[in-house]
């Protein structure tokens, strides 16, 4: 079975020691409960962009131009417990939005310092990749999940351009 396909998308404001991301309570659906960034499934005939830029529409109220959004890094994760549940996340970042957050019936939008993400609320594999994007890194993931669906058990990057 081919894996979802999915996009995501890490919104930042400000620089350095300052600089925020744009995460939100999830309210709804898989992973309900944890701290995410707007995302969602591709609709048929849409890119991995064109998801994002719905998705964020949709869920924080946000305005952003495709050609705002940097490709960050492509995340395949295994569920072999549950295949059906195999997904490829598009991760893209954007600098550049119009408006302000507004909560939907998915997000409730904050802005955490990226000094102290609250990595306790959030998937933990994210500890794992999220750091490398906010560095810079450019790559592709796969990254195996365990039967309790959330434990990472594997994990290997393939890295197209450095930080
Ligand atoms: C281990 O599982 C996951 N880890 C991480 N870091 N992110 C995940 C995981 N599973 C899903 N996501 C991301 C991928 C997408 O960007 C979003 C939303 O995906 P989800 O499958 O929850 O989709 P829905 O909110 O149900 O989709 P629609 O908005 O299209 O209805 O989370």
């Amino acid at each position: 079975m081919a894996a979802k396909r999915t996009s995501l998308c890490l919104i930042s404001r400000g620089d350095g020691e300052s600089a925020e991301l744009l995460l939100g309570l999830k309210k709804t659906g898989f992973g309900k409960g944890r701290i995410v960034g707007p995302g969602g499934h591709l609709e048929p005939g849409e890119s991995a962009a064109q998801c994002c830029v719905r998705e964020v529409v949709e869920e924080v109220g946000l305005e952003i131009e495709e050609g705002d959004l940097v490709r960050a890094c492509g995340v395949l994760f295994r569920f072999p417990t549950r295949p059906e549940w195999d997904l490829h996340v598009a991760v893209f970042q954007a600098r550049r939005f119009q408006g302000e957050p507004a909560e939907s019936d998915e997000l409730a939008p904050a802005w955490y310092p990226i000094a102290d993400l609250p990595w306790h609320g959030m998937w933990p594999d994210e500890r794992l990749w999220l750091p490398r994007v906010l560095a810079g890194e450019v790559f592709e993931a796969e990254i195996t999940i365990g039967a309790d669906e959330e434990t990472v058990t594997n994990a290997v990057f393939h890295v197209e351009h450095d930080a």
